[in-house]
């Protein structure tokens, strides 16, 4: 097990103890932790089918863990109302694999979807404004009235990052970020998420496969494996490893 020096970051926004989750017989997580610090972009790299989405899901609060403890935000989610949970997730931006937009919506219909969800968190704010904003934050404010299908995939993505960010949630999830675009969309995703980070101070939890995408954004990594963290630290420290199974996850 490799760690990194973990006293050296600040308070954590999400903190996962012990979380454990069988589907029957198949264990899927084993006593998994994770803390997310203020501020960092930790990378979470798993194999396919390895407990990275039962592990999101748990943490939300969508799904109900065998055990553990799951913080978010310095509130217990596994004890919180259905109320307060929505609350919490209105504070969690989501970027979901492949853009998930609303294909028979408009950019702006889009976009206006968590405002519409979450209206307590914006208290009636000029819902105008608030798409402009965070259009202009990925550089597309002129696609308002567009339909998905008329954006390429690298600009879907992007809106897809607009509707995470309108709401100024304090932790953004990325699910696969890169999936499915050319390698220099990518660059440009990558480049644009750190941008944001910048901007509105979040903290990030970013599910990849994609190495460069780790190497240019991680502060921090962990590797599910087994169930478990089997391994954290920097992109350096888990990159150069010389355990079989770590060296697996950068070939
Ligand atoms: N509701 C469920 N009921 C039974 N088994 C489930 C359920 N949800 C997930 N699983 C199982 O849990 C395991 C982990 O699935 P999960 O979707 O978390 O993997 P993943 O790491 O997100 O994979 P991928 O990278 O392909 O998205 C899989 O074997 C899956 O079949």
């Amino acid at each position: 097990m490799e760690n990194s020096a973990a006293h050296t970051h600040g308070k954590a926004v999400i903190s996962i103890r012990n979380l454990c989750k069988s589907f029957g017989d198949q264990v899927v997580l084993d006593n998994f932790n994770m803390e997310i610090y203020d501020g960092e972009n930790l990378v979470l790299m798993g194999k396919s089918g390895s407990g990275k989405s039962v592990m999101i899901k748990c943490m939300v609060g969508l799904m109900e863990p065998d055990s553990g403890e799951v913080e978010i935000l310095g509130k217990n989610m596994l004890e919180l109302h259905h109320q307060e949970k929505d609350e919490l997730r209105a504070e969690i931006g989501f970027l979901f694999q492949g853009s998930a937009l609303y294909d028979s919506m408009t950019v702006q219909e889009n976009l206006e979807f968590p405002l519409r969800r979450h209206k307590k968190k914006f208290k009636g704010g000029n819902t105008n404004e608030m798409v402009e904003e965070a259009l202009e934050s990925v550089g597309l404010a002129h696609t308002k009235s567009l339909m998905p299908a008329e954006l390429s995939g690298g600009m879907q993505r992007r809106i897809a990052l607009a509707r995470a960010l309108i709401l100024k949630p304090k932790i953004i999830l990325y699910d696969e970020p890169t999936t499915g675009l050319d390698p220099i969309t990518a660059k440009e995703i990558i480049l644009l998420m750190m941008d944001i980070q910048k901007k509105y101070k979040t903290s990030s939890l970013i599910i990849t496969h994609d190495v460069d995408c780790a190497r240019v954004i991680s502060n921090r990594m962990i590797l599910l494996l087994e169930g478990t963290n089997y391994a954290q630290g920097t992109f350096q420290e888990l990159s150069t490893s010389k355990d079989p199974k770590i060296k697996a996850f950068f070939k």
